[in-house]
């Protein structure tokens, strides 16, 4: 950022995956990863597990060819600073921004992600599904470990990657500070997205989630749909091989999320979307942490 004009921000999180939301149509803002990562900051900036850069499709590199199909492009950044492909609770998110600032009403809209155009829709009672498309899973055995204890996991891809694993008690998983290693390195060029999975009862599940470039995280929305992918799979509930749509509930540590993957591979997502508060960036401060 070099501008000493004043930046607004908004805070907003969908169950407590939380969010700077940087406003910025014309895409003047010259967002660094160290700029990125000093707002994400839970100590000396704003705080958040990313950044939602609000641009309009037309006006960025990545999403022109978006632009026809839809108007606005979730420019999503990791709290490090770093560019990950997709957010499912961020696209709530920044569904819920736009009808905040006036530009969209409650329905649909569709949005461009790096991870291709989503629609989402939102509903009277404030709760915000979004069209996730399709899982992919990669082919090949994969493990996750922490400490002592190793588990297979399953690859799935939401347009970002995830290794999902199945263990007996989410304490296993540590106190999660750092990311968890995993095997063959191959299978995650750029990292990975690591889920610890419960069951809790019939079609119902809870996690505790890894996410590459910020941490520990109290929600995932992609980890729960590659969560709920995975557990159809164990479960025998593949909607592709019975025919039926597939709901799950995912309890994440800041709330529920309910997915539903179709026979034909769709995959929605819902669950709450909440901005909290709106402000400006001091300009004297922007002008240290671009340094
Ligand atoms: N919290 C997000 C996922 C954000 C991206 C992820 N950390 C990655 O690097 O792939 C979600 O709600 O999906």
């Amino acid at each position: 950022m070099s501008t000493r004009t004043p930046i607004a921000f908004l805070k907003g999180h969908g169950t407590e995956n939380d969010f700077v939301i940087v406003p910025d149509p014309d895409n003047v803002i010259d967002l660094s990863p160290a700029a990125v990562a000093a707002l994400c900051d839970r100590r000396a900036g704003i705080g958040g597990d990313g950044l939602l850069h609000v641009v309009r499709s037309a006006a960025h590199p990545e999403a022109k060819g978006m632009a026809a199909d839809a108007e606005w492009f979730m420019d999503y950044r990791n709290g490090d600073g770093s560019i990950a492909e997709m957010c499912g609770n961020g696209v709530r998110v920044f569904a819920r921004y736009l009808q905040h600032a006036g530009l969209n009403t409650e329905g649909d809209l569709a949005i461009a992600t790096r991870g291709g155009v989503k629609t989402v829709h939102i509903a009277k009672d404030g709760d915000v599904t979004v069209g996730m498309g399709k899982a992919r899973l990669p082919e090949g055995d994969v493990t996750v470990s922490v400490g002592e204890r190793t588990w297979p996991a399953r690859n799935v891809n939401m347009g970002n990657p995830h290794a999902v694993a199945f263990v007996d008690d989410l304490a296993h998983a540590g106190d999660l500070y750092s990311p968890p290693p995993f095997s063959p390195a191959s299978a995650y060029p750029d990292g990975v997205n690591v889920e610890f999975v419960v069951d809790r009862g019939p079609r119902h599940v809870a996690l505790r989630v890894h996410e590459r470039g910020s941490g520990e995280t109290r929600s995932c929305g992609t980890g729960a749909c590659a969560v709920a992918v995975a557990t159809a799979r164990r479960d025998g509930t593949d909607p592709a091989v019975t025919g039926a749509p597939a709901t799950y509930t995912v309890d994440v540590p800041g709330g529920t999320l309910v997915i539903t993957e179709q026979p034909d591979g769709e995959i929605e997502m819902t669950g709450p979307a909440v901005i909290v508060a709106e402000g400006e960036l001091d300009a004297e401060w922007l002008e240290t942490i671009v340094r």
